[in-house]
């Protein structure tokens, strides 16, 4: 059952949001491509028996090796989100530890060691991310009355802080088997390669197997889901609860979120899109989505969206009568960048967009100038004094379009320069600061089709 519910949020006007109606068995999503692997193999109708009987408590982790998240973690963060509309308990943990030790799952080397002061501020930027996201969904997403189940963010230095080594390696990890753990193909990849691996990072599975059980017996964890290179992981965690509490606890995997080229999207590939917005700036972002393929944006729209299947289905059909218009495209955009950045984010990202692809000026003049360098291919910012009398030239020359004046007069009379998108070509014209500077003190100056330079002016 669905309800329809008109969200109306300022400047980036209404938009349709469907609730998708508390439905704890969140395997559904599946329809949605959202999960790809279940442990145990056989453990589909037990699973859904078990969601279906009461709120579950399912975690998922990010080593802080950066100090942003990224969108294929994002991926896991929307799953968790699905879990809170179904009414479950959704725990995010921090590896605050985890990060010193390594994971090994789709690496080739070993990770370079991250200081302990460089861990702490990306402890932060990740909790602020998860934070963030939570929050917005709940503002602009949610509009129920029933209330959420709160996130929790734990950090796992906070039990291994105060924990025996013995008690570890002793305790847990005699019940994980050599064989098992030799198996994983994080551990095979790595020991065929020429770096060969550490103790350290082949030590990382009981790190997160023990996770799963501190967290498992300490708030009754039953899921935890993750990226698919995490199932190897997720099954170590799966063998300790078993042998240690003979009780029986799930893994779900997700798909990797990849380039169209099949590349997958993260921190070590080096092709990331941050969910920080001084990491990528919302216009960035936003860009990001709007440029996806058709052949991706139908999948991303089912991912990374809460609408419903129905209307995606609509909106392909509509698509594919007016391709030009980029419905699809628009929509995803439109909704991820409100789920990560909020109204203000969206807002500025579509003003941004409004302003480099439509030529708004207006849009442009609402800009911060540093939004503006970033959106304009990191235009340099100059300062300029707003003497009386100065000429398109002269103003051209203090702001460094050009090398010589010969040069500018050339350009300039030639119709390649332009003041706030408008072709200017009379270089002995003078400038009116009522015509030319922007809302926000600024003009935008423009040489050929792509070098940008920016007019802050100093009255
Ligand atoms: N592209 C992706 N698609 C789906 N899930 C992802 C993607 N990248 C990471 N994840 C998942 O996000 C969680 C946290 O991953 P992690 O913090 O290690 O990021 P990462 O980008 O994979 O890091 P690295 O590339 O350095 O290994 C894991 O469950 C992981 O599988
Ligand atoms: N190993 C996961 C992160 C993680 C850390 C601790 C956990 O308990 C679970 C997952 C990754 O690198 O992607």
């Amino acid at each position: 059952m669905f309800t329809k519910y008109f969200l109306n949020y300022g400047k980036t006007g209404v938009i349709f949001c469907y609730r998708h109606y508390s439905n704890r068995n969140v395997l559904k999503l599946k329809e949605r491509g959202m999960f790809e692997d279940i442990f145990p193999d056989n453990a589909a109708n037990v699973v859904t028996d078990v969601l279906n009987a009461r709120p579950q408590v399912v975690y998922a982790g990010f080593d802080p090796t950066a100090n942003s998240l990224h969108v294929g973690n994002l991926l896991v963060l929307i799953n968790l989100l699905h879990w809170q509309r179904g009414g479950h308990h959704p725990i995010a943990v921090v590896g605050g530890a985890t990060a010193k030790i390594g994971d090994p799952s789709g690496r080739t080397k070993e990770r370079e060691e991250i200081a302990r002061t460089i861990i702490e501020e990306n402890i932060t930027g990740l909790c602020s991310n998860i934070n963030a996201i939570f929050n917005n969904h709940e503002k602009y997403f949610w509009k129920d009355t029933t209330k959420l189940e709160p996130l929790r963010i734990l950090n796992n230095e906070s039990w291994y802080q105060i924990m025996n080594p013995v008690e570890l390696i002793g305790g847990a990890g005699k019940y994980l088997r050599m064989g098992t753990l030799l198996s994983r193909t994080s551990v095979q990849n790595r020991l065929q390669s020429s770096s060969g691996m550490s103790f350290t990072e082949f030590s990382y599975q009981l790190f997160q197997a023990y996770d799963w059980l501190h967290l498992f017996k300490k708030h009754n964890c039953t899921f935890q889901i993750g990226g698919n290179d995490q199932m190897g992981n997720i099954m170590s965690g799966h063998e300790l609860i078993s042998k240690i509490c003979n009780k029986q606890v799930y893994g779900l995997t997700l798909p990797l979120v990849t380039t169209e080229m099949g590349d997958k999207f993260g921190k070590s590939a080096g092709n990331a899109v941050w969910l920080s917005n001084d990491q990528t700036s919302d216009f960035t972002f936003y860009q990001f989505w709007i440029r996806q393929p058709d052949s991706e944006v139908e999948k991303f729209l089912k991912l990374f969206t809460f609408d419903t299947l129905g209307s995606i289905n609509d909106l392909m059909r509509k698509h594919k009568e007016q391709p030009q218009l980029q419905l699809p495209q628009k929509r995803l955009a439109e909704q991820v960048t409100l789920l990560v950045r909020g109204e203000e984010g969206l807002a500025k990202a579509q003003a941004a967009s409004k302003a480099l692809y439509e030529g708004s000026v207006t849009a442009l003049g609402e800009m911060h100038p540093k939004e503006i360098s970033e959106t304009f291919h990191g235009a340099t910012i100059v300062e300029v004094l707003s003497e009386a009398g100065q000429s398109i030239l002269d103003v051209a020359m203090k702001a460094g379009c050009f090398p010589t004046k010969q040069d500018a007069i050339r350009i300039i009379s030639a119709g390649g320069f332009y003041i706030n998108q408008q072709r200017v070509n009379n270089p002995s014209e003078i400038v009116n600061l009522n015509i030319h500077r922007l809302k926000n003190n600024t003009s935008l100056l423009r040489v050929g089709k792509r070098n940008y330079y920016i007019v802050k002016w100093l009255l």
